[in-house]
């Protein structure tokens, strides 16, 4: 089982998946990975409910995501994971690491995006909407194989993956259940704005 180029180490991986959508595509190249992180907030209920923001512009617009975003110069990905949470969301929160995933997309070929993702279960602050987010809770439970069936929560819809980036669905079910995961999509970029997924990889990791 060898994790896709740009991936770190297997050696504790337990658990994979690979996929492609058909035909034998490779990898894509790239010379170099920009840092960037991802910040999920679950509240654990029950009923669980998740928090997503509605992006309202830029990279992904019209996508719910988590909070998150570049890391600037002098920051570690946790502190920087810290500031988008607060300036996208207006909250701050005990953020823990629990995975990395490398995106790399035709039509920017020397780089890949290394994104470090982190999850709360708690929170502090009042969510504000900010220019490039607009919060909103979900229910969060779950019918992944790996998981116990939870009761969805009466007033909220599921998460929305038809509205989220492609390869979240094969990923957020393993933040929820908080197992460490690493993993990769390529996608092509072939019409402007859109985004469909070549080929993916993700695995989970022993705690
Ligand atoms: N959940 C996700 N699934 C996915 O496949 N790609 C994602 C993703 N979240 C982010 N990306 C990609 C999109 C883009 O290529 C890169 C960075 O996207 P972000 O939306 O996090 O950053 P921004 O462009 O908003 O950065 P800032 O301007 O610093 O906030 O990572």
């Amino acid at each position: 089982m060898s994790p896709p180029p740009g991936v770190f180490d297997d050696s504790n991986v337990v658990q994979y998946i690979e996929t492609s959508s058909g035909g034998d595509h490779v990898w894509l190249p790239f010379t170099s990975k920009k840092l960037y992180t991802n910040a999920f907030i679950v509240s654990p209920g029950p009923p669980r409910k998740i928090l997503l923001g509605y992006k309202k512009r830029g990279f992904g617009a019209h996508l719910y995501n988590g909070f998150g975003g570049k890391v600037e110069d002098g920051e570690s990905p946790g502190q920087a994971a810290l500031r988008e949470l607060k300036e996208e969301c207006g909250v701050e929160a005990r953020l823990n690491h629990c995975g990395t995933l490398l995106f790399v997309t035709t039509g920017e070929p020397e780089w890949a995006f290394q994104i470090e993702l982190y999850r709360a279960d708690a929170y502090s602050g009042t969510l504000i909407e900010s220019e490039e987010m607009r919060p909103e809770w979900f229910s969060a439970h779950d019918d992944h194989p790996l998981e116990i069936p939870e009761i969805p929560h009466p007033s909220l819809r599921p998460i929305p993956y038809d509205s989220m980036w492609p390869d979240d669905v094969h990923w957020l079910p393993l933040l929820l259940a908080n197992r460490p995961f690493v993993g990769r999509a390529d996608f092509v970029n072939d019409t402007p704005g859109k985004y469909n997924m070549l080929r993916w990889w993700f695995g989970v990791l022993s705690t």
